[in-house]
């Protein structure tokens, strides 16, 4: 989409326009939901590059720079190690958690991978509930602190929200109202996944599932 039509789209857009959504909306508590019930690989790109950090590698000292600022990491970067770890998986049903996270992340994956999501699972949550979530999540990150969360919350707004717009225009958003209590948001996130594939993108590029924030 081009920012002429992405400005058009958003003057044209239904009142159900994402507005919230972001780090701590729960992607990766409702990914291992998802995966245990529908049988999908859930793969969290986060966790993916925090395991090339603990790998002590130079990429991983970038990446650890980039995320302690709340920033994204190069699409390339991210694309490769993301391919890295599907290729070892005898599988085509894919839940990619936070994933692509700017237009850049869409570019890099389309042309890198081919792959298309089926749909893209959009959980839309109020900040000010994120920011509680992440602020007890108690996994020893370094980037939950209130100051890299705020960091991270911008980028969002900046350059997710963009993301979600495109893939909105392409009739794939499935949006889900997050800010219930995690039983809640699986029972909305289940009626999406049980109902019907999407005619529209042939069978054989239904490769994957995109879960974004
Ligand atoms: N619906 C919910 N209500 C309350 N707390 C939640 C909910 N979903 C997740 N959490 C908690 O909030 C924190 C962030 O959730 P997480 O799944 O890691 O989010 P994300 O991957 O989107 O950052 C975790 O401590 C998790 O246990
Ligand atoms: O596609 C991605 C996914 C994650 N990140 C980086 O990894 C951090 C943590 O992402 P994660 O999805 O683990 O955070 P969550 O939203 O789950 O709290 C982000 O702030 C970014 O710095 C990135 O650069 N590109
Ligand atoms: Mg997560």
């Amino acid at each position: 989409m081009t920012v002429g039509e992405r400005r058009n789209f958003r003057q044209n857009s239904p009142s159900n326009t994402p507005k919230g959504g972001g780090p701590g909306s729960g992607k990766g508590t409702q990914c291992k939901r998802i995966a245990q019930q529908f049988g999908y690989t859930h793969l969290s790109v986060g966790e993916i590059l925090r395991q090339e950090i603990s790998s002590g590698s130079e990429t991983g000292s970038m990446i650890q720079k980039i995320m302690k600022e709340g920033k994204l990491v190069p699409s390339d970067v991210t694309v490769r190690l993301l391919q890295q770890a599907m290729q070892g998986i005898n599988s085509d049903k894919f839940l990619i958690d936070g994933f692509p996270r700017n237009e850049e992340n869409v570019k890099a994956f389309e042309d890198l991978t081919k792959m298309e999501p089926e749909f893209v699972l959009y959980l839309d949550c109020p900040q000010d509930e994120m920011e509680k979530r992440l602020l007890s999540r108690n996994e020893g990150r370094e980037d939950d602190n209130i100051e890299t969360i705020r960091k991270r919350f911008k980028v969002f707004m900046e350059s997710t929200l963009p993301t979600i717009e495109y893939y909105e225009s392409k009739g794939k958003i499935r949006k889900v109202d997050a800010g219930k209590s995690v039983d809640e948001v699986f029972e909305s996130i289940k009626v999406i996944f049980s109902q019907g594939k999407d005619n529209k993108v042939p069978p054989s590029r239904h490769k994957c599932k995109c879960l974004i924030l």
